[in-house]
Formats: structure tokens, C-alpha cells, sequence
């Protein structure tokens, strides 16, 4: 069964509705890891619509499972990652104008500026994961950059409309991961996963860790943190 990797950004989402100082992402964290989570996933955009740079600087002292830094592919985002050394850095696609991730990065359209930076990241002991969706040739791509891990993008297989479709989206993901297993590389999947959806891909072969938000902050805003993380795990165990 797979680890779970909590996405604390709306929590920051919420402090930035009103540019105060709570809720607190570095307190989010904590009851995160009090619950069962076994890392904690943060996105710095570019454009610091809700996670902030000293919410990874905070994190980087108080996570005691595992800190992975989600950031796009840029000289400032890398020198912001080599000064905090997260645990791992997750390399996804950012435009400005999204409102949420929209697809995997292009590793094949761009694969020696991706080697570059992956190269820097893993030099300086970080290890670095790409976030792409489950085509052969970005996982072959992938593989080339010599980066440790992908994550397999779920945006896809989420938003599947009826049995058919989510079916088949299953199967282009567990497809995906035996073609990156195969290749040497690590498997993590995630985005728009939800208490209903999120079981199949949890049951994927050799999937290591889901990285899980937004659905997690929708119920901790109802339930409290706590008891959203912990009926996740439940979920991913199929004990929900
Ligand atoms: C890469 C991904 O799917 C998410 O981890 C990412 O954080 C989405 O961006 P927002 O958190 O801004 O929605
Ligand atoms: N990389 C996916 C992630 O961290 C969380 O995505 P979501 O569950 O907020 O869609």
C-alpha cells in the first residue's frame, strides 16, 4: 500500500484570502503528521498565490516525516531549493493564468534543460521527481534525466466521466507505472484524488506514495485535520 503525501496548500489558500497570518500551514503540518501522514507536499508557485517562502523555510524545521517541495523548473526555484534542501523536490508545469496544475510537464520537449536542473537538485543530495502524465515517451524522457521518481499525473483518470472512462484511465495509470518501474524509476502519483476515487490507484502495483490536497483540506475546513487525514489513510487501506 502506498505512503501519503498530505498537500498543505489551501491551507494557505484560506490565510491568503485575507493576507492575515491563520490558519497556519506549519500547524496544519503538525496535525497532518499527528494523523498518520507520511510526508508533506507544498507547492511554491512562482506567483506565491497561497504557499509562501516562509512557510518552507518553517517546514523545513518542524516536518518530521518528509518534506517534498513541489516548484517549477527555474533558476529561482532552484536556488530557493538548494538553500532549504527539502527532501525531495517535485518538478511540476506552472502557468500563471492556471487554476490549479492543468497536466504533466513536457520532459520530452525539453530534456536537457530538465537533465540540468535535475543534475543541480540530485548533485546537492536532493532528489528530484517529475510530475508528468503516464505517456511512454515522458517516462522514457524521464528516465533519461536521471531524476529518481515520477509522479503520475491523476488529473485525468479524476475527472473520468463514468465507469468506462475511469476504467480506462485506471489502466493507462497502471500501465504507466509497470513502463517506469521497468525503466528504474520510482513511482508517486496524485492530483484531483478524492475519498471516492482515490482506492484503485492506491491498489496499483509498486505505487509508492499518493500525494493528496485539496479533497483532504475540504473536509479538515468541516472536520478538523485530523480526522481528514486519518479517514484518508483509512481510504487508501480500504478500510472506508
Ligand atoms: C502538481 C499538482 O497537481 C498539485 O500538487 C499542485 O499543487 C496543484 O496546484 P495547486 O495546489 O495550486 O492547486
Ligand atoms: N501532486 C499532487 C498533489 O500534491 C495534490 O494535488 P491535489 O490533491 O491538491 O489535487
Amino acid at each position: 500500500m502506498p505512503t501519503l503525501g498530505v498537500n498543505i496548500d489551501h491551507i494557505a489558500t484560506i490565510r491568503q484570502a485575507r493576507r492575515t497570518v491563520e490558519p497556519d500551514p506549519v500547524a496544519a503540518a503538525v496535525l497532518a503528521e499527528l494523523a498518520g501522514a507520511d510526508g508533506i507536499t507544498v507547492h511554491l508557485r512562482e506567483d506565491r498565490r497561497h504557499i509562501q517562502d516562509r512557510d518552507v523555510r518553517l517546514l523545513r524545521q518542524t516536518v518530521r516525516t518528509h518534506l517534498n517541495l513541489e516548484m517549477a523548473a527555474t533558476a529561482e526555484m532552484v536556488e530557493i531549493a538548494l538553500d532549504i534542501k527539502p527532501d525531495y523536490v517535485t518538478l511540476v508545469p506552472e502557468k500563471r493564468e492556471e487554476i490549479t496544475t492543468e497536466g504533466g510537464l513536457d520532459i520530452a520537449g525539453q530534456c536537457d534543460r530538465i537533465t540540468q536542473v535535475v543534475s543541480t537538485l540530485q548533485g546537492a543530495g536532493i532528489p528530484v521527481s517529475l510530475f508528468i502524465d503516464a505517456e511512454p515517451e515522458q517516462i522514457a524522457a524521464s528516465k533519461q534525466t536521471t531524476a529518481r521518481f515520477v509522479e503520475l499525473h491523476t488529473g485525468r483518470y479524476a475527472e473520468a466521466q463514468g465507469e468506462a472512462e475511469r476504467a480506462e484511465e485506471l489502466s493507462y495509470l497502471t500501465v504507466g507505472t509497470k513502463e517506469a518501474i521497468a525503466a528504474g524509476l520510482r513511482v508517486n502519483a496524485g492530483h484531483g484524488l478524492t475519498y471516492q476515487n482515490t482506492y484503485p490507484v492506491a491498489c496499483i502495483e509498486g505505487m509508492e506514495e499518493l500525494n493528496i490536497g485539496h479533497t483532504i483540506i475540504s473536509r479538515a475546513v468541516l472536520v478538523g485535520m485530523e480526522r481528514a487525514v486519518r479517514e484518508m489513510k483509512q481510504v487508501m487501506r480500504g478500510d472506508y
